[in-house]
């Protein structure tokens, strides 16, 4: 039996590899299964491969194994290997990311990370949730008028769209200053602390504010002795609930990455106090390095890999848009505040009977492309979006902004408003800032058309606004052939194009070319005379001027009448 040689595998990653010489492929797959056996004993949860040594004798791939293990007992790991003849490795994946990798970074439960990540942001199933809606009184200036009570609304709606949570008791807080320690004033941090004390309904706090400092989330979850969350936290576990494709859910990975830095920051700082004190700092491997630092350096490396895959899939997409730029479709994306209609809209636009809009927010977290038709018969995509919501972090809405890319390089935007909302313009300006965010290019940015959907929900006396964008209802059909024609109208505009019915003679060349070069939606002999044919044709500003010259300037015969 070939010696067994303990390797750390790079300075950086003091992570343990144990392999052994001499071992060929031959045998390899008997002690494969063996091992794999024995490693139940150790690590049946983690997707660990087994090759032949001599196919990674690559540090680069060392370093990558390292990922796997950050939670591996080590001295488990040592007394294991040390029987066995085999490099624990992680399957070949070099740069290639296949679908097994994705795997093991996004679905599986047992995946090493997602445990530790909801080590470090619990998620669970049910909680009864004290919302809290925290109010400056004095120092903002809100352009808008939205009102704490519908900002108190929002933070409702937010628990409520948690699949297994509910609101046990609700309250407006009115603050001085954000900046406080314990985040509220004395004062008001006790009323709190009894209210949630003495409710024995309440088993967590949701306090409706973009991001709680660790020493604030630290100090209030002490004094309520409940799990307290902020709207960063408690969108990511809305994302994490409704999150089902691959590509969402790596986005909710990166999405929670920021947080979990934060987290083991704290952590490391409490570890380095030990220091001092106890002497309490766990050394790993012989190295001399902290359960944190470990940590730090495997979310460093999973950071890496997941904005790798993404990276991956921002090219998939690439590829798919470059596909759908040659088909010549016209791309619609259609954004909006989350819960406004998006869904539904499309859904009534294209009959796709498959959409789902759900009474939830970020219901949608999967950007998907519906096939729909304009009045000319000319075939465009609806593109489905991501909601936006106010006061989150930038972080949380970049990491879909891979899947936002679609919206960015539309030929028009659909900005969907709820205009039954009471805080639609609030809502709306928050969208308008947020595509601004995104660095869409100027162009896109001029087709913006407004849609005021859910008119069936506003009562009749009250007037329409026309900042409000044109009327619609998805739910009830009611609006959507004007809709459609100015969709129409924008797309023929942005791309370049003309919607034309053009008189040429039956069976001539003038209407082969037109069948090459332009899409032809429909044709109808001429009712004055049925040597000719009527062809409506969507066709672009320069290759109309091409037929002109070719057909049109020589042959009066041959009309064309735009509408
Ligand atoms: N009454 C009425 N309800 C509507 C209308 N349009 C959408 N809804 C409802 O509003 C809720 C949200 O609709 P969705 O289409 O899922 O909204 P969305 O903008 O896609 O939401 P997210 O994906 O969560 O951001 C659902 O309960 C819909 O049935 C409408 O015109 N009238
Ligand atoms: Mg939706």
């Amino acid at each position: 039996m070939a010696s067994t040689q303990v390797y750390r595998t790079c300075r950086t990653v003091p992570r343990v590899l144990y392999f052994v010489h001499n071992t060929n492929s031959k045998n390899f797959f008997t002690y494969a299964n063996f091992f794999l056996k024995r490693s139940v004993l150790i690590s049946s949860k983690y997707p660990f491969y087994f090759t032949p040594l001599s196919q990674h004798n690559n540090p680069r791939y060392m370093y990558r194994i390292g990922l796997e293990l950050p939670f591996v007992n080590i001295l488990t790991l040592k007394r294991e290997f040390s029987k066995s003849n085999f490099v624990l490795w992680k399957k070949d994946d070099d740069t290639e990311i296949d679908d097994d990798y994705l795997k093991t970074i996004d679905s599986s439960e047992d995946n090493v990370f997602e445990k530790w990540s909801r080590e470090l942001l619990p998620v669970a199933d049910k909680h009864s949730v004290f919302v809290i809606q925290p109010h400056v009184k004095w120092g903002t200036k809100k352009k808008w008028n939205t009102t704490p009570e519908l900002q108190l609304e929002e933070a409702v709606a937010l628990v409520q769209s948690l699949h297994g949570w509910q609101v046990a008791d609700k309250m407006i807080i009115g603050l001085k200053s954000f900046k406080k320690k314990s985040f509220f004033g004395s004062g008001n941090f006790e009323m709190l602390k009894k209210n949630v004390r003495r409710n024995e309904r309440i088993t967590a706090v949701f306090i409706s504010t973009k991001t709680l400092s660790s020493s604030q989330h630290r100090e209030l979850q002490r004094a309520f002795g409940v799990p307290v969350f902020d709207r960063y936290t408690i969108i990511i576990h809305l994302f994490r609930q409704h999150a089902t494709s691959r590509e969402a859910k790596l986005q909710v990975a990166m999405a929670e990455i920021p947080y979990i830095w934060s987290q083991l920051n704290e952590r490391d700082e409490g570890t380095i106090d030990k220091r001092g004190g106890t002497g309490g700092v766990q050394g790993v491997g012989g190295g001399g390095e902290t359960v944190v630092e470990i940590q730090k350096q495997s979310l460093a490396l999973r950071e890496t890999k997941i904005k790798q895959a993404l990276e991956k899939l921002r090219k998939h997409r690439t590829l798919l848009r470059a596909k759908r730029q040659k088909m010549e479709y016209p791309v619609v994306a259609v954004v909006g505040y989350t819960n406004a209609g998006k869904t539904s809209l499309i859904k009534a636009l294209t009959g796709d009977k498959n959409m789902q809009p759900e009474n939830k927010l970020f219901a949608t977290l999967d950007v998907t492309n519906h096939m729909g038709m304009l009045p000319c018969r000319m075939k465009v995509l609806y593109v489905d979006t991501v909601g936006f919501i106010s006061d989150i972090p930038t972080n949380l809405l970049e990491s879909f902004t891979a899947t936002l890319e679609d919206a960015l390089l539309a030929d028009v935007i659909l900005h969907v408003m709820d205009v039954s909302h009471p805080d639609r313009m609030a809502q709306a300006e928050n969208v308008k800032s947020t595509l601004q965010n995104l660095q869409i290019a100027s162009d896109t940015l001029k087709n913006i058309i407004v849609v005021g959907n859910k008119i069936d929900l506003v009562p009749n006396d009250i007037p329409f606004e026309n900042d409000e964008g044109i009327p619609v209802s998805a739910a009830k059909e009611l609006g959507l052939t004007v809709l459609k024609r100015r969709i129409q109208e924008a797309i023929l505009e942005a791309t370049d194009r003309k919607f034309l019915i053009i008189r040429v003679p039956m069976g001539g060349t003038e209407a082969s070319w037109l069948y090459k070069e332009a899409t032809v939606t429909d044709t109808e002999a001429d009712p004055d005379n049925n040597q000719f044919l009527l062809m409506h044709v969507v066709i672009t500003n320069a290759k109309f001027s091409k037929f002109q010259y070719h057909f049109v300037i020589n042959n009066s015969e041959t009309e064309q009448k735009k509408l």
